[in-house]
């Protein structure tokens, strides 16, 4: 069979909301991330409350081969989980090999990430700052303003997620409000 030659186009990102108006978004409310916060009684009590929308993105229908690169941009609205921030779920790439870049384009917030050697670090997001995931790095987006945080960003098609380490294992690292102010402390559930 012989491959669909991809032709050049164009895509519409409100450099605001981060928002297009010709693709449609993937949305994950709470409930799509079931024990990934570490207060359980807060979480249930939100997703029977309301089940707020957390983030959604836009990831475009590219063939996942090595020569493509996936790309589009996620929103983080603002909100919390008893005192931890909302945030994405977070993923391994399945090359574990993969790098990734994530632009700010508004709000304020952070990308929190862990390699399997147990290295972890976090970066700020602010609109105008470039963040630079290294391979082997899984990543999380935190909002941790008052507006939605809209980043774009791009990495090999071919790279897949891998969700599983991060939904069974945690991330070794939380970000949760103190005196109004955000602090990254050591998550209570995350096992070896
Ligand atoms: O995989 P998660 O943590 O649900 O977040 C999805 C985000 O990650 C990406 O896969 C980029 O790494 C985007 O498609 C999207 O913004
Ligand atoms: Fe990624």
């Amino acid at each position: 069979m012989t491959e669909k030659v991809l032709k050049p186009f164009t895509i519409d990102f409100d450099l605001i909301t981060g928002h297009s108006e010709t693709k449609n978004s993937t949305k994950r409310p709470l409930s799509k991330m079931k024990g990934m916060y570490a207060d359980d009684v807060a979480f249930e009590s939100a997703v029977q409350n309301d089940d707020q929308l957390v983030y959604e993105f836009y990831e475009l229908d590219l063939p996942e081969t090595p020569g493509n690169l996936l790309f589009g941009t996620s929103i983080v609205y603002p909100g919390k989980v008893g005192d931890e921030y909302f945030m994405t779920k977070g993923h391994f790439h399945t090359i574990l090999d993969t790098g990734e870049v994530y632009y700010c384009l508004s709000g304020y917030g952070a990308m929190l990430m862990e390699n399997p050697e147990g290295d972890w670090d976090i970066q700020y997001f602010s609109p105008g700052k470039g963040v630079y995931v290294p391979p082997r790095y899984a990543h999380r987006s935190i909002n941790l303003g008052n507006d939605p945080l809209v980043t774009f960003f791009t990495f090999r098609a071919d790279a897949g997620h891998d969700y599983g380490t991060i939904e069974t294992k945690g991330y070794r690292k939380l970000v949760v409000e103190r005196d109004g102010k955000p602090e990254i402390i050591d998550n209570p559930k995350w096992k070896e």
